[in-house]
């Protein structure tokens, strides 16, 4: 496995891209970032960092030439990791269609639905294939990425991706194949509705999922959520402690409940906040349109409709404009209106 290393290219190199080219790095493979100048620059006066919350530590330096800002080093990768934002997919597929060679796997480590299908189609002739991650990333200092959460790697079922697995194994980044991705996507999602849920809340996950009422937005948000998805035909998968379709109960149980249980089922770090707070905080548009949005569109290719969905996604791009944190009273009144 250790020779020769195998060749990874990671594309739109901010949090999640850094941490998990910084986990490889560790791991002996050959990892080049690419991302923007504004993060190059970071790595010109501090090393990459990365951390966890079982306390892995590790340095690298990565100098210019470890973190480049042009698509030219996707041309001898192995394997490429997309890991930029929604909003950006199809000109990371674009710009990354040129170089690739073909049957290289292109995995797409992003949230929501649609990702993999859209840079799939920025670059046609690729080996593109979705992927999850569960767990959370968050740039603590410049070039600091700490996971604050638990959980494994996802990705769809695809036969070359499989010679790369080791190397994850090795980098403590187990990645698991799946014939259910679309399932696996569906439930992270579900997960991922209380990104707005935190970013409007302007505190840590850990502090937001202690008051209830915050909790209560989300379950309101998953169990619409749920009911689509059971019209739609389309069954989750179980990416927590807790069956998918118990965590809006365990979301809606008093404190004392959901304090006992969540402690046995949920690492969450005190520092841990969600991505959408993180895009809030730099002032770039959040992800809320491929998240609570893709609900919104499965209600109405449903002939429905996901009003409390709707009302978040309204009150994301208001807070994009005017950012001022909900209290968990004024939120879950407002979500009840919807
Ligand atoms: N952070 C987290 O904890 C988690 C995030 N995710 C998902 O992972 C994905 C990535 O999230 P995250 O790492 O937080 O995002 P970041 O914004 O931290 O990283 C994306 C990086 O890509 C850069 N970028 C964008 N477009 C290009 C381009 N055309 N060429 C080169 N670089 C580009 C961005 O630069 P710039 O901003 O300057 O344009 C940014 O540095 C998202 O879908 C997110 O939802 C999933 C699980 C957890
Ligand atoms: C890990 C999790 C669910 C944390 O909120 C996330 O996916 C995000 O921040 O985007």
């Amino acid at each position: 496995m250790n020779n020769p290393p195998i060749r990874v290219v990671i594309f739109g190199a901010g949090s999640i891209g850094c941490y998990v080219g910084g986990r490889l790095l560790s791991a002996g493979a050959s990892v080049t970032f690419i991302g923007r100048a504004r993060m190059q620059s970071v790595f010109r006066d501090n090393p990459l960092k990365i951390t966890d919350y079982e306390g892995f530590s590790a340095e690298h330096g990565l100098g210019d030439s470890g973190y480049v800002v042009s698509p030219e080093p996707a041309g001898d990768a192995d394997l490429v990791l997309v890991t930029v934002k929604s909003a950006a997919t199809r000109e990371a597929g674009e710009t990354l269609a040129p170089h690739v060679k073909p049957g290289v796997p292109v995995v797409s480590l992003q949230n929501g639905i649609s990702n993999a299908a859209e840079l799939q189609q920025a670059m046609p002739d690729a080996n593109v294939v979705a992927g999850m991650v569960p767990f959370n990333v968050l740039q603590q200092a410049p070039g600091h990425f700490h996971q604050g959460t638990e959980g494994h790697l996802m990705a769809a079922e695809n036969s070359v991706l499989e010679s790369a697995l080791p190397w994850f194994e090795k980098a403590g980044l187990p990645l698991e194949l799946r014939t259910d991705i679309e399932s696996v996507m569906w439930s992270k999602l579900l997960l991922n509705l209380n990104n707005p849920v935190n970013a409007l809340s302007g505190v840590p996950l850990l502090e937001e999922l202690s008051q209830r009422d915050y909790r209560l937005v989300l379950a309101m948000a998953q169990r619409e959520t749920l009911k689509l998805l059971k019209q739609a035909g389309i069954p989750t998968v179980k990416l927590t402690g807790l069956p998918t379709g118990l965590i809006p109960v365990l979301m809606a149980s008093p404190d004392w409940i959901f304090t006992r249980v969540a402690k046995q089922m949920l690492t969450i770090d005190p520092v841990a906040r969600s991505s959408m707070w993180e895009d809030l905080q730099a002032g770039r548009p959040t992800e809320v349109d491929w998240i609570n949005g893709e609900v919104v569109k499965l209600a109405r290719s449903l002939g429905t409709e996901a009003p409390v969905n709707q009302k978040l996604v309204e009150l994301m791009h208001q807070q994009e404009k005017d950012p001022r944190p909900w209290s968990a009273e004024s939120l879950l009144k407002t979500l009840k209106q919807a």
